[in-house]
């Protein structure tokens, strides 16, 4: 309740406005002119409003972003403050793995070399964790990894996602979370990390465009920006310490070309 009433004050304060267009700014000149841009999302009125609960399945986001964007954490308080289910199809993977199935010394492997399990696994993985879920709401995290993934999932399912959200966070932030996530993964080392940015660029990152040129996909600035601001004695509060990104209320369409998007992610 009280996260609520704070994050609601985060949303009008003018501090969060006047980043939010600063870095609206800075992103402007990556966007090319589209005739019909997406209309902007308000995430929080989307998360609370009723969309998803009258049909026949439930409401689905993907949850994209690279390796330590910061999908996980902030799934984790979007599902628990707001009734979301979260379905993390790396979890699902791990617990294969755990499961000591026949496939998982397999997934292990991929895991571990920081490739992309086969579409039908973890397509099979990710439907069945939809359709035991009794949540009006889920979020899919880090599902659909390629194209492959993508069209498999809405051929299968016969369903596309209702929202994409695209987690935003440069590069060597990314690398540094991911060096002290210290939770003991077989792909947290920097080898595999580099992998995996490489397969996130290449593979993951036309999802994102393909959502995004469909209307759907909504990039969320991440909040290491608040973090560093904060830093400065800027007019800032105690809790913008906590990665509470998903309150920033940022969210303007994507809509960049995959060079656009590579300068976007070498930027320091
Ligand atoms: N906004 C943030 N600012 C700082 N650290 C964060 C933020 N979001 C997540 N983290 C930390 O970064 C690491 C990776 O986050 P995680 O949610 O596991 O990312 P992903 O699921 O995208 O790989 C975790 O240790 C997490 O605590
Ligand atoms: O749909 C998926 C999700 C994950 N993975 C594999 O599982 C690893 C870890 O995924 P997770 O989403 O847990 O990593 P994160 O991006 O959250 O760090 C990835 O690098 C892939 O090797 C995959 O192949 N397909
Ligand atoms: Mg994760």
């Amino acid at each position: 309740m009280l996260r609520r009433r704070l994050s609601s004050l985060l949303l009008r304060s003018p501090c969060s406005s006047a980043v939010a267009s600063s870095i609206q700014q800075q992103h402007h000149l990556l966007l090319p002119t589209h005739a019909e841009k997406p209309p902007a999302l308000n995430l929080l009125r989307l998360f609370t409003s009723l969309a998803g609960t009258d049909g026949d399945r439930p409401f689905i986001a993907f949850v994209l972003g690279g390796p330590g964007s910061g999908k996980g954490t902030q799934c984790s308080r979007i599902a628990s403050d707001f009734g979301f289910s979260h379905v993390s199809a790396g979890d699902l993977l791990r617990n294969e793995i755990s499961a000591g199935t026949d496939q998982g010394e397999w997934i292990l492997e991929i895991i571990r070399e920081g490739r992309i399990v086969p579409s039908e696994i973890t397509v099979e993985l990710v439907r069945k964790a939809i359709e035991s879920s009794t949540a009006k709401r889920v979020l899919i995290d880090g599902f659909p990894r390629c194209e492959e993934n993508r069209i498999a999932f809405e051929k299968i399912t016969g369903t596309e996602p209702d929202l994409v959200l695209f987690f935003d966070c440069p590069e060597d932030e990314m690398v540094k979370r991911l060096l002290s996530r210290n939770q003991g993964r077989v792909d947290d080392n920097i080898e595999t990390i580099k992998k995996r940015l490489k397969v996130f660029e290449s593979l993951n990152l036309p999802v994102v465009e393909y959502y995004s040129s469909r209307g759907k996909a909504h990039k969320v600035i991440n909040l290491f920006i608040l973090r560093r601001v904060s830093w400065t004695g800027a007019l800032l509060v105690p809790f913008f310490y906590e990665p509470y990104l998903y309150f920033f209320d940022v969210h303007f369409p994507i809509s960049f070309t995959r060079k656009q998007s590579s300068t976007l992610y070498s930027r320091s």
